[in-house]
């Protein structure tokens, strides 16, 4: 890491990876299947190289443990070597050698294919619960994009010449509200830099058709003056934005004597699709500055497992504007009520045999008889969005109750009519078989969550009128 203020230092720059490692998203058509390999060297040898370096130990993380009779996850590939050179050539100095030499990710026991969200990570084999954390991804500093929120500023790339704008741009933005920026000012100079790991990988990221995150919340309107030279026309800045903004992550990061807040970029784990019940998480290793994807202490995880982190808890709209999708479950959905209507709590949640405290409300199936299927994610999600009121042992009188939940269904159905199309419509335009660019199909599907949502607290009112009476 650099601080504006130094002098650039010269640290090794990562190889490029091989253009055929990991086909390009344009060039991939759309049932692919993206196979990682650990990638070859690419610098000349005057040695026979070195053995395959063995799986790392797996860490203690917080409070999670590890069997440690476990066997090791194996890496996908074993390392494919350059033709050793001929044997009567003598070997020259190793340190000269070493120097450019850059680490590469490593990924074990899992694959990168295209599933319904895009690309994803998924798991290649089963593995069984432990009791510890264990890696599956682990990936070098020097592949990142990283830039500290506090000061002493410090950002990867950090070979960048002094006097370039970056330098102001990273002066001058707020890291609270312009992190964004302040990445996608080190996005655009990765592409600049020739040789550059960004230039390979950038052609795995969505391209600007794809890019969902700024349809519904465009920040910054426009380019400021000083990233001119690092982005050439609106779109490209755009994009840049848009990217950071999608798949960075917030890590602390301990390098020497700081513990820093840091926006990260980590490629490949931003391959990891979102999930509130993630079995992943992301973790820094400060001894060799390096960013693991571990899966949780006692995830049990199938072959062909879909691999999760937890982007951020949020409601559909925070979604919506970071990352540029929604889900029709997201428990953490909120729809805002402007009357003063409230229903009994503890009446609603017993009718659909929900338990638990607001956060972690679970709806308990086995009470439920027949094939009723009522209650799902989007009922749970209507138990926390809906207004309550709960006082002791207050029971909940029934006329007053169905009063409070016509008044509510009201709203909703005012909601609803808000809207410009209806569920039938979004429904149709998504079905139909005509090409409607991605950022319109999720921009469509979050309108359509939205208003399903909506729907569903109107049936569970329906319900909760017609049960509350006995
Ligand atoms: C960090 S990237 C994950 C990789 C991404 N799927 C890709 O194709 O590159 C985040 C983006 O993936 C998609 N995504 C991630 N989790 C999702 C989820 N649970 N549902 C729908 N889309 C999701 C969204 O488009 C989001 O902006």
């Amino acid at each position: 890491m650099a601080t504006p203020a130094a002098s650039p230092l010269l640290l090794p720059l990562p190889l490029p990876l091989p253009a055929s490692t990991f086909p390009p998203r344009r060039a991939v058509p759309c049932a692919r299947r993206l196979v990682l390999r650990p990638p070859r060297a690419g610098r000349p040898r005057l040695r026979d190289p070195p053995p395959a370096a063995p799986p790392p130990a797996v860490e203690e993380v917080g409070e999670e443990e590890e069997d440690d009779d476990a066997p090791p996850l194996r890496l996908l590939e074993p390392p494919q070597e350059d033709d050793p050179f001929p044997p009567e050539m003598e070997p020259a100095d190793p340190d000269f050698y070493r120097i450019g030499y850059a680490r590469m990710m490593r990924a074990y026991g899992i694959e990168f294919l295209e599933g319904p969200d895009g690309m994803a990570v998924y798991a290649s084999r089963d593995v069984d619960p432990l009791r510890r954390a264990r890696v599956i991804m682990e990936i070098p500093l020097e592949l990142m994009l990283t830039i500290t929120q506090k000061r002493p500023w410090m950002f990867f790339p950090d070979i960048i010449p002094l006097g370039h704008p970056i330098f102001d741009i990273i002066e001058s933005t707020d890291p609270e509200t312009d992190w964004d920026l302040r990445l996608a000012c080190l996005l655009l100079y990765a592409f600049d830099v020739e040789d550059n790991f960004w230039q390979l990988y950038g052609d795995f990221l969505p391209s600007v058709d794809e890019c969902t995150s700024l349809l519904l919340a465009p920040k910054h309107k426009t380019i400021p003056l000083k990233l001119k030279r690092l982005a050439p026309d609106h779109e490209r800045f755009l994009w840049a934005l848009s990217i950071v903004q999608s798949r960075s992550v917030n890590l602390k990061l301990r390098m020497g004597a700081f513990l820093q807040d840091a926006n990260v970029l980590v490629p490949y784990a931003d391959m990891l699709n979102h999930s509130p019940d993630a079995n992943c998480f992301l973790h820094w290793r400060f001894k060799d500055r390096m960013v693991e994807v571990m899966i949780k202490a006692g995830r049990a995880v199938k072959k062909g497992d879909e691999m999760t982190i937890d982007y951020m808890s949020g409601v559909n709209s925070s979604f919506m504007e970071r990352y540029g999708f929604s889900s029709p479950t997201n428990p953490w959905e909120l729809i805002n009520f402007s009357s003063d209507a409230k229903i009994h709590l503890d009446s609603f949640l017993s009718v659909f045999n929900i338990a638990g405290l607001h956060d972690e409300l679970y709806h308990n199936a086995a009470l439920t008889s027949g094939e009723n299927n009522f209650v799902d994610g989007g009922v749970v999600a209507a138990a926390r969005t809906l207004p309550t009121w709960s006082e002791g042992d207050v029971p909940a009188i029934p006329s007053l109750e169905r009063k409070s939940a016509q008044a509510l269904q009201e709203e909703c159905h005012t909601m609803l009519e808000s809207f410009s199309t209806t569920i039938q419509q979004d429904q149709e335009i998504l079905d139909s078989d005509g090409h409607i660019r991605r950022t319109r199909e999720i921009a469509i599907k979050y309108r359509l969550h939205r208003k399903l949502l909506l729907q569903k607290i109107i049936d569970a009112l329906d319900i909760y009128q017609d049960k509350i009476l006995f």
